[in-house]
């Protein structure tokens, strides 16, 4: 923007720059000199005051106007009064043009000629109305009722001047208004004139307002109009913007500032806030939080953007009590984190614990051997098979491996392989199925020909059935001379064992352990079964099987014997095995051999393992023996944390709750004193409460305060700590809130008796024993709809008690054992019946009650055992 100075404004407002440095500073702008340069609201103030002030002028000046013409009074002829000529056709003054240029910032004025006497009344009159504008902008013109009235006469009297000219008499009678002699009647004023207006005693004066002394004290000095047509005073008069008065300047001026601070005031009440409120408000910051797992309160502090004390205080304010490096949960973390604002994703990286099976495509399947289990009855001869069948099998060279046993061996019968594990029972076969091993292929059931079907016969069949594992029955000890298979063929058929013989479809071969017998027709039938099985896997893949059995050997480390299932194991290869892995550095065959290849079926015992594995471990070769250690650390911690959770439950309360469930009989103490004679002395107190149930063992026991050890080892064992003048440190109090471990503390020895006797007596299986309660005999039976039969009785000894216990005896036998559902003495329910009365009684879910039948009332009470 172009700058404006001083002597440019001057110019275009038509002043001299000394009178526009005046006003200036009157305006409270100050500068050096007329070559100054201005600031653009400095020029916008100045303008303004220019055109407010050419305004007040101008609308004086038309009011000088009208009041003149209204003074002058009734509509006469346009004639020239004095010397000047009031122009009829142009009664109104010509306004200010707006220079279009300065947007209307100044504005000429142009004054309509006035005749000379005329210029006292006008002037007063424009000063009465200059002051009243310049002082309230209210009526900024005439009144509307003087334009109407003026109007009203020039409709009147057409073609004659709107602006009757003003006479002599007129003048005199405004000069008189406005200065009252002594003696005259002074015009009434305010309401007082109004109220005489109204009632006609005065005439209506609207002009008559700016008459007031302090108006007609300081009178504003009307320019005097120019002599029409003399040029050099136009051009003179449009070189000022309009002669006012000093004072009335001043007053104009001041009116001005006003205006400018109240518009300033405005616009700075206004800008600056909306400002503010119309700039959309900043998105609120939501900062989005990702937990993967545990972290510390200054971890989550620096993701959430805050400082500790700040998420210290949110925890305490959510009852947890953390210090900066204490580690939260992710649930807590999350939790806190949410309550300062922040979006929480919770996203925790399952670590790979799994390794997918990779599936076999049927056409590189091969026949594989089958694995057979040896099942049955104690002392039936499992073992004594076992045996027999590994020393048939195994040739004069192999002798030297007969020792070995290594959880499973393989035998040779025609040229093709049968894998027995060494483990016999269906326990360990359960509890292979258990871990998720399913092994064996075939169950051979051991049956001592001379003993016959047993409760453990029985279990096997049911736990080979559920397995889905076809059975091959070994009758056994067929030897001996009192051996009858028959007798324990018809004793299968009971279990759905039918002997192919009698149409059945199970195997059953008569064998000897002990003389050897019938072994080659029972291996022979295991590998008819496992060809109808056809049992196959793919060999030329990345071997996955079963740990049968581990062990840590003092040479050679920790040793596992492992069942290939499928593809082949080579020495070299890297797998996992549950929790270990290892790379395989040598394999040994069921009879100690060397060997670097085991196809499926096949039992090996590999060395190279990083740790013992467990039995019913799935191995897995992976390529990759960084995933091995990953995979197998993951599942450790896994491991661990499960261990942990049930460590957890080590509180006193959780080990009384176990042992009454049966789940627990021993009770795991360790014994804190303050001084060595008291944890003696404890301990022969505690040990004596052992009784053949429940037993009392103090598996640690020492002198001094609890320590995190203790804690940890308590939590391990699943024992509870007994602290005697003794108390936990910090660490150990931590650890044991940490771990669940409850920590007891006593000052009394009887105190701590008591307590674990009359823990462990809850632990004793309460004696049960039955309490007669009374005798009725059913007299008459009755058939009630929707309740079923009700017998009724006599009772002829003791009482019959509602929702008692009974039995129903009927000729001496128990026909019925139940409960009492309905009790009535006609028809009220009652709760017992006494001896000597008639009673109505319903058994529960039992209608055959007959006439003469006893009913017999019992409870059962059971007696808290005493140590
Ligand atoms: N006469 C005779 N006795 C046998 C035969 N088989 C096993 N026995 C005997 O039966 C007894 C038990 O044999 P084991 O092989 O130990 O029986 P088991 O089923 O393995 O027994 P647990 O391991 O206790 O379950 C032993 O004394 C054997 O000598 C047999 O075929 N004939």
């Amino acid at each position: 923007m172009a700058k404006t100075r001083v002597f440019e404004l001057a110019k275009e407002l038509r002043v001299s720059h000394k009178e526009l440095m005046d006003t200036m500073a009157s305006l409270g702008i100050y500068t050096r000199s007329h070559m100054s340069v201005l600031e653009n609201g400095e020029v916008i103030k100045i303008r303004n005051y220019y055109r407010h002030l050419r305004r007040a002028a101008k609308a004086a000046a038309q009011a000088a106007i009208q009041s003149a013409t209204e003074t002058e009074g009734a509509p006469g002829p346009a004639t020239h009064v004095g010397e000047t000529n009031v122009q009829p056709a142009a009664p109104q003054p010509v306004l200010p043009q707006e220079r279009p240029e300065e947007g209307g910032a100044t504005a000429e004025l142009k004054q309509v000629p006035v005749p000379e006497q005329q210029e006292v009344v006008l002037r007063e009159k424009a000063e009465g109305v200059a002051k009243a504008e310049a002082v309230v902008e209210e009526k900024p013109s005439a009144p509307p009722e003087r334009s109407r009235e003026v109007a009203k006469i020039a409709k009147a009297s057409p073609g004659k001047p709107e602006v009757a000219p003003i006479t002599s008499s007129r003048v005199e009678k405004v000069e008189k208004i406005d200065k009252p002699e002594k003696g005259e009647k002074v015009r009434p004023r305010g309401r007082e004139r109004r109220e005489k207006e109204r009632k006609g005693k005065v005439t209506p004066l609207d002009t008559a307002r700016p008459l007031r002394k302090r108006a007609e004290s300081k009178p504003l000095r009307i320019p005097k109009p120019p002599e029409l047509g003399t040029k050099e005073t136009q051009e003179k008069r449009r070189e000022r913007p309009g002669k006012i008065e000093a004072k009335a300047r001043e007053r104009i001026r001041d009116r001005f500032l006003e205006e400018e601070r109240e518009e300033e005031r405005l616009v700075w009440r206004e800008k600056p806030r909306p400002k503010v409120k119309e700039q959309p408000e900043p998105p609120r910051v939501v900062p989005h939080v990702v937990l993967s797992g545990p972290l510390t309160v200054q971890e989550l502090a620096k993701k959430l953007n805050k400082t500790a004390a700040e998420v210290i205080k949110k925890l305490m304010s959510l009852g947890v009590m953390a210090t900066i490096n204490q580690e939260l949960d992710v649930d807590t973390a999350a939790i806190a984190a949410q309550e300062l604002g922040a979006e929480v994703e919770i996203k925790i990286e399952r670590p790979i614990t799994e390794l997918p099976d990779i599936p076999d495509d049927p056409a590189t399947l091969k026949p594989r051997p089958p694995v057979v289990t040896v099942m049955g009855h104690v002392d039936h001869g499992k073992t004594s098979l076992l045996d027999a069948i590994r020393h048939t099998n195994v040739t004069a060279t192999e002798a030297g491996g007969i020792t070995q046993h290594i959880g499973a061996y393989q035998v040779t019968v025609n040229g093709r392989k049968i894998t027995f594990l060494d483990t016999p029972g269906h326990e360990a076969f359960t509890a292979m199925r258990a871990r998720g091993a399913q092994v064996t292929d075939i169950a051979v059931l051991v049956v001592a020909a001379d003993d016959g079907v047993m409760p453990q016969t029985v279990e096997a069949i049911n736990h080979a059935k559920a397995a889905n594992v076809p059975i091959i029955v070994a009758i056994n000890k067929i030897d001996k001379p009192d051996a009858n298979p028959e007798r324990i063929k018809q004793q299968l058929t009971e279990y759905e064992l039918v002997p192919e013989e009698w149409g059945g479809d199970t195997i059953m071969v008569p064998v000897s352990a002990l003389k050897k017998q019938g072994l080659e027709q029972l291996l022979e039938m295991i590998l008819l079964v496992a060809d109808l099985q056809e049992l196959k896997a793919n060999p030329d893949r990345p071997a996955r099987g079963v740990v049968i059995e581990a062990k840590l050997d003092r040479g050679r480390g920790p040793v596992a014997t492992v069942l290939v299932q499928k593809g082949t194991l080579k020495v070299g290869d890297t797998l996992v095995a549950g929790s270990v892995y290892g790379r395989v550095r040598a394999m040994l065959d069921d009879r100690g051999n060397r060997v670097q290849e085991a196809p499926p079926s096949t039992p090996v015992e590999i060395l190279g393992l990083n740790d013992v594995p467990e039995a019913g471990d799935i191995f897995q070769v992976v390529e990759d023996e960084k995933l091995a250690r990953q995979v197998a650390e993951e599942r450790l911690i896994e491991k661990r944390q499960k261990e942990l959770q049930v460590a957890a439950k080590t509180s006193l309360d959780e080990i009384f709750k176990q042992m009454e469930a049966g789940q627990l009989k021993e009770l795991k103490v360790i014994l804190k004193a303050d001084v060595q004679g008291s944890v003696e002395a404890l301990r022969n107190s505690l040990e004596r409460l052992s009784n053949e149930e429940v037993k009392v063992n103090i598996i640690h026991s020492g002198v001094g305060a609890i320590t995190e050890t203790d804690v940890m080892l308590a939590a391990a064992s699943k024992a509870i700590i007994i602290g005697f003048q003794v108390r936990p440190d910090a660490n150990a109090r931590k650890a044991a809130e940490g771990t669940g471990v409850e920590i007891r503390l006593y000052r009394v020895i009887y105190e701590v008796l008591d307590d674990i006797k009359a823990a462990m007596v809850g632990l004793l299986e309460p004696e049960k024993r039955e309490v007669f309660l009374g005798r009725a005999e059913v007299r008459a039976t009755f058939k009630v709809p929707k309740v079923g039969t009700v017998a009724g009785c006599y009772v002829s000894e003791g009482k019959i008690v509602n929702r008692a216990l009974v039995r129903l005896i009927r000729d001496g036998v128990v026909i019925y054992e139940g409960r009492i559902a309905s009790l009535k003495r006609f028809k009220d329910d009652v709760r017992e019946v006494a001896q000597g009365f008639e009673c109505g009684i319903g058994l529960e879910k039992f209608n055959d009650i007959k006439e003469g039948d006893i009913i017999e009332a019992y409870t059962i009470e059971e007696i808290r055992r005493e140590l």
